[in-house]
């Protein structure tokens, strides 16, 4: 099994490319089975979670054209709406299949996902909105087994604004009888990109990006071209990396605009930040950033996706913050990773007190989730001494590259 071999040596210094969204290119390749004509996808990031969904379409019958970061999708063979155990145990996303599938098909057997260990993470959501448009689902041996001649529009809330439960749900009713009503819905960035994507196939979405989406169902898309956005957590990601390392890094390709929340927090912090429409300068050279309370909530707060990369920042800062989760009841599992490295952190239930160490050490420590390995490597960048970090297929289901990115700005990364 791979591992990283971190020796921490200073600033990271350079420019870097943001790839495309994982959480918004999984929604888009999922959205590929709605039509039959061709969907034509760029800025696609070289993960291991794109490979996984690639695989889950070719499975089900697509023919699927990946060349750099573009992906073709012909859906009109598709012979199969089954996603198995042993492909969709690895990537929540996979879930995102159970709504096209039954929207263009009438059938669907997906197995309940897996994803990230850092919660319970039911799928009640999903399966109560398709009820609510109509459809028959029963759980067999691990399957979702869901069954509907037509899907009818509705008015469903939602008791918590899932994000991949909004996906799903208004992927449906774009092809239901009728219009939908979603209230409470997920506001983060990667649902209103899927509506731009669906709106540009021939479906009449509105509101998408805001807590109320109306949908007006259509008889059948139509095949288009789309541009997945930048990786907002891959750009905290590198924010966090360079202010840890006392770093000046450019991060290009990305968009403040999706980080305004994280970027105002850190500024308050003492880390002097620049950015344009497509570009961040963070220059923390010479300094170290005080601490900095985060309390994570659904967009345009503080994402969750970002809080163990954070903490791995507050480890190193000036005072003592408060790490509040509010989102997933069992995402703290890199402190007692953090703490072999010599960070000072007290848990209290979903509460962090991290009290900033000027320096930490190099230790071997377990990734044991995605973002808790971009956490580990952040903090292994800035210790004393070589980190040996374990587990690390974690870390390829989302970042593309990264100990390639960390090189070129002066990390010592190497993979054993
Ligand atoms: C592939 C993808 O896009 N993953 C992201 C997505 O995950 P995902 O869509 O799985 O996360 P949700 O937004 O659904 O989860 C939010 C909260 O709702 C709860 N919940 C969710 C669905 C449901 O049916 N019932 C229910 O109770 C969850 O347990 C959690 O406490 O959003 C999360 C929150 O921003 C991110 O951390 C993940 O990176
Ligand atoms: C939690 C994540 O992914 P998943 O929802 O696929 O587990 C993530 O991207 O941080």
């Amino acid at each position: 099994m791979a591992r990283l071999v971190i020796t921490g040596n200073g600033p990271l210094r350079g420019e870097v490319r943001i790839a495309g969204a994982k959480n918004a290119a999984l929604p888009v390749l999922a959205a590929g089975l709605l039509s039959a004509e061709p969907l034509q996808v760029s800025n696609v990031p070289g993960v291991r979670d794109i490979d996984t969904a690639i695989r889950l379409l070719e499975l089900l019958g697509c023919v699927v054209k990946r060349q750099d970061d573009s992906v073709h999708i012909d859906s009109s063979g598709v012979n199969n709406v089954r996603a198995p155990y042993e492909l969709v145990k690895t990537m929540r996303g996979a879930v995102l299949l159970l709504g096209p599938l039954l929207a263009r098909f009438g059938e669907a057997d997906v197995s309940l996902p897996g994803g990230c260990a850092i919660g319970e993470r039911p799928v009640n959501e999903h399966i109560e909105g398709l009820r609510a448009m109509g459809a028959e689902i029963t759980i067999d041996s691990g399957y979702i087994k869901a069954r509907a001649s037509r899907l009818k529009g509705c008015r469903y809330a939602f008791d918590i604004p899932s994000v991949t439960g909004t996906e799903n749900l208004l992927m449906a009713a774009t092809l239901a009888e009728g219009d939908t009503e979603l209230e409470n819905a997920a506001m983060e960035p990667e649902v209103a990109d899927l509506a731009r994507l669906l709106n540009g196939m021939g479906a009449r979405i509105q509101g998408a990006g805001t807590s109320i989406i109306r949908i007006r169902g259509v008889e059948a898309l139509h095949g288009t071209r789309h541009a997945v956005p930048p990786d907002r957590i891959e750009t905290g990601t590198f924010l966090a990396a360079t202010a840890a390392t006392r770093g000046k890094v450019t991060l290009r390709n990305t968009d403040p605009s999706f980080l305004l929340h994280v970027l105002t927090k850190m500024q308050a912090a003492g880390v002097r930040l620049t950015w344009g429409d497509d570009w961040i300068e963070v220059d923390s050279e010479n300094t170290r950033c005080r601490a900095m309370n985060v309390s994570t909530a659904p967009y345009p707060a503080f994402p969750t996706d970002l809080q163990a990369q954070f903490m791995a920042l507050n480890a190193l800062a000036d005072g003592v913050a408060t790490v509040v989760e509010n989102i997933f009841e069992n995402r703290f599992m890199h402190v007692a990773e953090l703490r072999r490295m010599g960070a000072d952190i007290e848990l209290q239930g979903n509460t962090a007190i991290v009290r900033g160490r000027e320096r930490l050490q190099g230790a071997p420590v377990m990734a044991t989730d995605l973002r808790a390995s971009a956490c580990l490597v952040i903090a292994a960048l800035a210790a004393d001494g070589d980190t040996t970090i374990d587990r690390i297929y974690h870390l390829d289901r989302g970042y593309a590259g990264i100990d390639d990115k960390l090189a070129r700005l002066g990390g010592i990364i190497r993979r054993v």
